[in-house]
Order: C-alpha cells, then sequence, then structure tokens
C-alpha cells in the first residue's frame, strides 16, 4: 500500500511546469486510429495511469503504440478489432472514447458499458444519440454496448441535451469519415475540445467551430497520421494555483495559460487572491487573508467541476461564509466527509456545500476518493495542524504526474511512502512523526 504523508505549514515558493492535459490526450490518442494512412506523433503526453491505459485499449484494438519520452507514436493502418473489452473501461471510463472513431472507420464498435463511477451515474445516452443520428443501430446487452452501420455513417444535425465533453469528442470522431456534413449545437466548448478538433484538422478532417457552442464536420474519404502538439493541462495548473495561494506563497505555475483560466482567475481575485499573467505562465501571491466566495460549476465557459474540491479546501481557509454548488456531477462532494475528519465545517444542502472558514484544520488519516478529491486533501494537508496520511493514490495517479515532486519542489513537506507492513506502521505513526523504518520513499 501507498500512502502520501503532508506536514502542514510550509508556504510554497518557486515555479512548477504543467504537464499535457489528461483531457485532451486522451481523445487525441483515441482519434489516432482513424489514420489508415501514415503514422501519428502526439508531444507533451503526460505519464499517466490513463495514458498507458488508452496506449493498452489502442494495442488491444491492433495499433502500434510507443510512449518515449513525452512523444506517443501511433500507427494504426493495420486492420483494427473493433471491441474494448470491460478490463480497459473499469479502469478508465475514457476508453469509450473509441467508439465513434471505431464506427466511422470499421463500421461497427463494441464497448463495455462505462458504468458510474463515485462521482456520478455518468450515462453515454448522447454520445449514442449521435451516432443513431448518423444512421448507426446500437444495442446494449451482457454488459456491453454495440454500434454498427452498414455502408458509412452519414452526417446529421445533431442537438446535445447537455454539452457533454465526452459526447462532443466521440461524435466528431464518428462525423470526420462520414458521408456529407454534420452540425453539432449545444456542444461542449472546453479547450480540449479545440486541441482535438486541430488535430483531426491536421489528419485532413474538415472541422469548424471547435471551441463554440456550434460545430460544423464535413466528412472526408481517409484521414493520415499527424504531428501533434497536447495543450498545457488547465486542471493541473489550477491545482498549483490553488497550492500558492492556500499557503500564503509566491509561486509561478509555468505553461499555465490564462484564457483557458479565466474563471478560476475571477473567482481567486474575488477572493483576495494576487494573480498576475507572465510571458510564461500564471503567478500566483497567497494573501494573508483570504475572502470567501460562492462557485457554481458548470461546463466551459463556466467554473470547471474539476477545481471543485480544491476550490473548497481553499475555501476552507477563507475568513467567512462560502458556497459551492456543484451542478455538472449529481455525487461531487464525496471529499466533503474526509474534509470533515480534518475538522472541517461544512454543511451540504441539496447540491450546494456550505463552507463556514476559515477552519482550524488537523492532519489526519483520510482517502482519495476520486482524482480532484484525492489533490484536494493533499492541498488542505498543506495547511493543517500535524500530519495528513492519503491513500487510494490510484485515483491520483491518473491525473497528475508527480505530484508529490513538484510540491517539494516548491519547498512543501510531502513524500510519498511505499507501506510493506500496516500494523507496523499504525503502532510506530502512534508515537512518532519521524520517518519509519517500515516505509520506503517511493520517488527521490
Ligand atoms: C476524460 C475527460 O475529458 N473527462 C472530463 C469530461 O468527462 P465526461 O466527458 O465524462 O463528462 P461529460 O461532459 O460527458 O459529463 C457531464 C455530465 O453530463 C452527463 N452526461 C454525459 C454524457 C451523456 O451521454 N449523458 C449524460 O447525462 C454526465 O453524467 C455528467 O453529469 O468532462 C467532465 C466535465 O467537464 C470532466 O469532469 C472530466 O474530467
Ligand atoms: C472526472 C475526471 O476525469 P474522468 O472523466 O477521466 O473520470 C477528472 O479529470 O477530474
Amino acid at each position: 500500500m501507498e500512502k502520501i504523508i503532508v506536514q502542514g505549514g510550509k508556504r510554497l515558493n518557486g515555479t512548477v511546469k504543467v504537464d499535457g492535459a489528461k483531457n485532451a490526450v486522451l481523445p487525441v490518442i483515441a482519434a489516432s486510429i482513424l489514420a489508415t494512412k501514415g503514422i501519428s506523433k502526439i508531444y507533451n503526453v503526460p505519464a499517466l495511469a490513463d495514458v498507458y491505459t488508452i496506449n493498452e485499449v489502442l494495442k488491444y484494438l491492433n495499433a502500434d503504440v510507443e510512449f518515449n519520452e513525452d512523444c506517443v507514436t501511433v500507427n494504426a493502418t493495420s486492420q483494427l478489432t473493433t471491441e474494448a473489452p470491460f478490463e480497459y473501461v473499469r479502469k478508465m471510463r475514457a476508453s469509450v472514447l473509441v467508439m465513434g472513431a471505431l464506427l466511422a472507420r470499421e463500421g461497427h464498435a463494441r464497448i463495455a458499458m462505462p458504468g458510474g463511477c463515485a462521482i456520478g451515474s455518468r450515462p453515454i445516452d448522447q454520445h449514442l444519440k449521435g451516432f443513431e443520428a448518423m444512421g448507426a443501430t446500437v444495442h446494449t446487452g451482457n454488459g456491453y454496448i454495440e454500434a454498427e452501420i452498414k455502408g458509412k455513417l452519414k452526417g446529421a444535425n445533431i442537438y446535445l441535451d447537455f454539452p457533454s465533453v465526452g459526447a462532443t469528442e466521440n461524435i466528431i470522431m464518428a462525423a470526420v469519415l462520414a458521408d456529407g456534413e454534420t452540425q453539432l449545437e449545444n456542444c461542449a466548448q472546453e479547450p480540449e475540445i479545440v486541441c482535438l478538433a486541430e488535430y483531426l484538422n491536421a489528419m485532413g478532417a474538415k472541422i469548424k467551430g471547435a471551441g463554440t457552442s456550434t460545430i460544423k464536420i464535413v466528412g472526408v474519404k481517409q484521414l493520415k497520421g499527424a504531428v501533434h502538439e497536447i495543450i498545457p493541462d488547465r486542471i493541473e495548473a489550477g491545482t498549483y494555483m490553488i497550492a500558492a495561494a492556500i499557503t500564503g506563497g509566491n509561486v509561478l505555475v509555468e505553461d499555465a495559460i490564462a484564457e483557458h483560466l479565466r474563471p478560476l482567475i475571477a473567482k481567486m481575485t474575488e477572493m483576495g487572491i494576487h494573480i498576475e499573467e507572465e510571458l510564461d505562465g500564471i503567478r500566483v501571491i497567497g494573501p494573508d487573508i483570504i475572502r470567501p466566495t460562492d462557485i457554481k460549476t458548470m461546463p466551459h465557459p463556466g467554473f470547471p467541476t474539476d477545481l471543485q474540491s480544491q476550490m473548497m479546501a481553499l475555501l476552507l481557509k477563507a475568513k467567512g461564509t462560502g458556497m459551492i454548488t456543484e451542478t455538472v456531477f449529481e455525487n461531487r462532494f464525496m471529499h466533503v466527509e474526509e474534509f470533515r475528519r480534518m475538522n472541517a465545517n461544512i454543511k451540504i444542502e441539496g447540491r450546494s456545500a456550505i463552507i463556514n472558514g476559515p477552519s482550524q484544520l488537523q492532519g489526519a488519516e483520510v482517502a482519495a476518493t476520486d482524482l480532484r478529491a484525492g489533490a484536494a486533501l493533499i492541498l488542505a494537508g498543506l495547511v493543517a495542524d500535524g500530519t495528513t496520511r492519503v491513500t487510494e493514490l490510484q485515483h491520483i495517479d491518473r491525473g497528475y504526474v508527480d505530484l508529490t515532486g513538484k510540491l517539494r519542489s516548491l519547498g512543501a513537506s510531502i513524500e510519498r511512502i511505499v507501506i510493506e507492513d500496516e500494523v507496523a506502521e499504525s503502532v510506530t505513526t502512534a508515537t512518532s512523526t519521524t520517518p519509519k523504518l517500515t516505509m520506503k520513499p517511493k520517488f527521490a
């Protein structure tokens, strides 16, 4: 078992570099199987557990995939198989993103049902509605969803009931090889959609309007491999911006793109945090007193749900009452119980959390209930009295490259350890806060 151990009380200072965006690289790698000619080279790829999983999915489908340094090379020119089994989809829901591409290219896709996860039920009805509008038939059974089309998909007008990120991506990937024009309305406008569309256009696709609520796609006959660079991860960047603010530090978040982070910058500014947009990133200077604010998560350009739990950590240190309303996922407050173990004063009312700050946070044993919850608990640990121990690190590894190493380079007292003997560890830690013989640091 592994744990992250944080000692609170250090101000963070220095520069931290952001990696490539998880939510951009996953659809881009999925889209690479649309190329029946040439190879793709995708740069600025973060070494995340989810990237290894999507690469495994592609290899299972019969593509050649290599991951060296920050570059993933894909050759998908051989005949593909058209099934993504449960073992991959269970590990990572984004495995469903190969569905649109397989359907467009091979006329068939069979994908294990993704099911729900800790943050919500997460259906994919909008993805399937798009495929059906393009002429595909969709069946479900035995835990799988199967879509097929005789001949080619046909361009269609598709209106999404909600601007789903995954549905927008899957439908774009289906439409690029369809006969005729597809118009996708009320679609997601996230920067990751723009990154995907730019890659597909470099492959020969004809997509216009990515980044707005209406996207037009004119189908083409064939796509070829292309070179593409993944955008910096705005959620990772936002997490370090909050780390700087919560500790009253001064940190340059290198490569953070301010245009992608407007809602966070606006809210942090309202909270009295000093933010400077510099040429090579965003500098955050934490104030002595943080003011409370109210936040409502929304699809982009609204406040991102993926920064909701980290902002809750920050509100715990604000002087006064703040409120967070989560509108994107129905169950994304799992971290509240964990914050309460740390002495946080939070009340839940329906889809809102009322945070009465400042809480005198205390170090505790807590579990990362999902990826961003894990990051939020570490942020709280940075300002808690004493030691915080975070478990369930597999969630954090899905979305942060070396979170402990990066925070330590800014001056945080944090390490990741492998515990060989759980019982011995609990006896030792009950009496001491010094490193124990039973623990081994995992990263240098
Ligand atoms: C790999 C990736 O990019 N993940 C991101 C993506 O997830 P993902 O693409 O799964 O998120 P969606 O935008 O699709 O989901 C948003 C909401 O719409 C609902 N919904 C979605 C599709 C559908 O067919 N039917 C339906 O009801 C979902 O249950 C959820 O409540 O966007 C989310 C919202 O910004 C982020 O939190 C995730 O980090
Ligand atoms: C919810 C997230 O990711 P995913 O959609 O991959 O579960 C996230 O990145 O916070």
